[in-house]
């Protein structure tokens, strides 16, 4: 199972995240309270062992700008939160895992030109393109059209109900921001929990 911990800070986080067995770690570039730049992901990432992908978010940012950062980081991967096309996602340098919110079950069907690229699923967007803590209706999801993807579920995943997202969609990895804080901060105590539980 991959383990996503996504919207890291600080370097007890980081820690958390990685000794307790995180495969991928999230840095957001876009608006967001866990923004971080470039330069800081890079400092928290020094003792990131090579076996845990660096993940780096954007939100409809240029090629540029994210190819910059993909150097400065040394991100293994990029997640596109906006509206990117597959044609944008070919582009990039790295692996790219493609978000989309998902509404009253539906999947895109934009999800066929992503086929070789890996899908997040995700609440739709409310006031930032994610990282809301919402959920979306997992009951609704045609979960055949699922099928042949590597996936993540996110969106409003924690403690209480990672196993039974992995029960239902049986997805390739999971995803958490939200569920791991407490009062906004990551709460390392959850992140160990959170990992533990994916990996039951
Ligand atoms: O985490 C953010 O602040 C964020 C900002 C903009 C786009 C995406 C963001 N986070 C991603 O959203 C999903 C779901 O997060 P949550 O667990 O519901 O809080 C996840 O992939 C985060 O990486």
């Amino acid at each position: 199972m991959w383990i996503k911990i996504c919207g890291l800070s600080t370097d007890a986080a980081v820690v958390a995240a990685v000794a307790n067995g995180a495969t991928h770690i999230g840095f957001v570039f876009a608006e967001s309270k866990r923004q971080v730049t470039p330069e800081y992901a890079k400092y928290l990432s020094r003792n990131v062992p090579k076996t845990v992908k660096k993940v780096g978010l954007f939100v409809n940012e240029s090629l540029a700008n994210i190819e910059e950062t993909i150097a400065t980081v040394s991100l293994d991967m990029v997640q596109l939160h906006g509206q990117e096309s597959a044609a944008f996602a070919d582009q990039l340098s790295v692996p790219v895992i493609k978000a989309f919110g998902i509404k009253d079950g539906n999947l895109p069907a934009e999800l066929l030109a992503f086929k070789q690229h890996i899908i997040l699923l995700d609440a739709p967007p409310a006031k930032f393109a994610g990282g809301s803590g919402h959920q979306f209706d997992w009951e609704k999801v045609d979960l055949a059209m699922l099928s042949g993807y590597h996936f993540f579920v996110a969106g409003g995943l924690n403690t209480d109900n990672v196993l039974d997202a992995i029960r239902i969609f049986k997805p390739t990895g999971v995803d958490v921001s939200s569920g791991v804080e407490t009062s906004g901060v990551k709460d390392l105590d959850k992140i160990k929990t959170f990992i533990e539980k994916s990996n039951r």
